[in-house]
């Protein structure tokens, strides 16, 4: 079933904000160069809840906010320069994050949906960000003495605990959502 495009545009605007939100629920808790936030845990609910396309419509309209000038992204931060932000890949991800989780979620509900869900998630989130983060911090912006590809995946180590029980937090939001609320993802093709 499609949805209406006044629906689709609240709903993305929504997203928008709860994404500004989570990117600075603590803004200076930064651990070597990547702040701490819950942006995953919005990225993977608007793909679970706004279906694939809606859910990364929804993270480009944050997207496109963050680099018009809105100070959306962690730390309060946006403008044109933050394409050049080394954690900008981070938010290039959470378009990639938000389409696969409703890609798979759209076709399965089940703990296979929620487990491929989430690790598609992090994968996308880690790859994309962390590649991203080293080409900057390799060509253009200042990185700490010492810094390498190894020291940015063990930056992003640190994370992982937090970043595997955000998602598994979100995949239990969604499955607990859909079971209350089974029209939620509009693109979801029940067999
Ligand atoms: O500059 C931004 O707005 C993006 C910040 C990205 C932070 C990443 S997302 C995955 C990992 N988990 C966190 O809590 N922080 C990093």
């Amino acid at each position: 079933m499609k949805m209406s495009k006044t629906k689709e545009i609240v709903l993305c605007g929504l997203f928008a904000a709860l994404m500004a939100v989570g990117a600075n629920i603590s803004p200076f808790l930064v651990i070597g160069g990547v702040p701490v936030t819950l942006q995953l845990m919005f990225a993977i609910l608007a793909g679970g809840m706004l279906g694939s396309r809606t859910g990364a419509k929804a993270m480009t309209v944050y997207l496109a906010l963050g680099l018009a000038g809105a100070p959306v992204f962690a730390q309060f931060k946006g403008g044109p320069s933050s394409l050049l932000s080394p954690t900008f890949g981070f938010v290039l991800s959470f378009i990639a994050v938000a389409f696969a989780v409703g890609m798979v979620l759209e076709r399965k509900r089940n703990i296979f949906g929620y487990t491929t869900g989430g690790i598609l998630a992090l994968v996308l989130n880690y790859i994309i960000g962390t590649n991203f983060m080293y080409v900057a911090l390799s060509f253009w912006a200042e990185a700490p003495s010492g810094f390498s590809y190894t020291v940015a995946w063990g930056w992003m180590a640190v994370y992982l605990p937090l970043d595997l029980g955000v998602t598994a937090v979100s995949m239990v939001i969604l499955q607990r959502l859909y079971k209350a609320v089974p029209s939620v993802n509009p693109q979801y093709v029940s067999k």
